[in-house]
């Protein structure tokens, strides 16, 4: 299997949106194990409808939970326990894009963490990261968090206007690639995510994508 696990420095800064167009670029199959949250569209709706690919490439959640909240509270609030032997990376013969839910160190449970399970599948993560100030500190932070469990970080995509020195620091400190930087578009629609995907990251920069031992 290949692909690419895709976190971030937080809820809310574009993983959805950078996952859909790299789905749509490597014509893979997206999936989003946990959602938490079923107000208005779900990443997966959203990924649906972004990255251009048809439905059978957009995989079941494992877990559909009503609150918008960390999931472990998410599934408490319904009675639920997420049990990780469900989480097991769904089989596809196309590149899978996993997408987690809000930062690395999001508890699943009161004794599991989401990276805990991306050690576990074993893809090379991709880490999104603003480029508005305060995110040097909070890549950086969640680099070490990865790193410190063996995790393999494929690079971080960063999301927002150009910042030539944060991006270049992180890059630096964190010993990581610059995968590249996805602008905010003014337009979010099918067309323009490709198009402006396609110009911020090399089509090289996710060739490799294996599982790692
Ligand atoms: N490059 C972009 N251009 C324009 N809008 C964007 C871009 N990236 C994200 N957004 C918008 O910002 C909001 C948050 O993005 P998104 O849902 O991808 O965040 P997320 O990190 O996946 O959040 P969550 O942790 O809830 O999964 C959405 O309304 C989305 O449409
Ligand atoms: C509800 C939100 N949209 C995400 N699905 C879950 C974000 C969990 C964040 C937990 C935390 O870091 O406090
Ligand atoms: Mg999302």
């Amino acid at each position: 299997m290949t692909g690419f696990i895709v976190t971030g420095t937080d809820t809310g800064i574009g993983k959805t949106v950078f996952s859909a167009a790299l789905a749509g670029a490597l014509d893979g199959a997206y999936w989003k194990p946990v959602q938490a949250g079923l107000e208005g569209e779900t990443d997966a709706q959203a990924a649906r409808r972004l990255s251009g690919l048809a439905a059978d490439r957009i995989l079941p959640e494992a877990y559909r939970l009503a609150l918008p909240a960390s999931p472990h509270r998410a599934a408490e609030a319904e009675g639920v326990t997420i049990d990780p032997d469900a989480l097991a990376l769904p089989a596809t013969p196309h590149p899978l894009v996993v997408e987690g839910a809000g930062g690395p160190l999001v508890p699943l449970t009161r004794r599991l963490l989401f990276a805990d399970m991306f050690a576990t599948w074993g893809l090379p993560v991709i880490l999104c990261a603003r480029t508005s100030l305060g995110t040097i500190n909070h890549t950086l932070l969640a680099i070490e968090a990865l790193k410190r469990r063996g995790i393999f970080v494929h690079g971080v995509a960063f999301i927002g206007a150009a910042n030539e020195d944060s991006e270049h620091i992180i890059a630096e400190f964190g010993a990581v690639r610059r995968l590249g930087r996805l602008p905010h578009l003014a337009a979010l629609t099918p067309a323009a995510l490709a198009t402006a995907f396609a110009e911020a990251f090399r089509r090289d920069a996710f060739a490799s994508g294996e599982i790692r031992p």
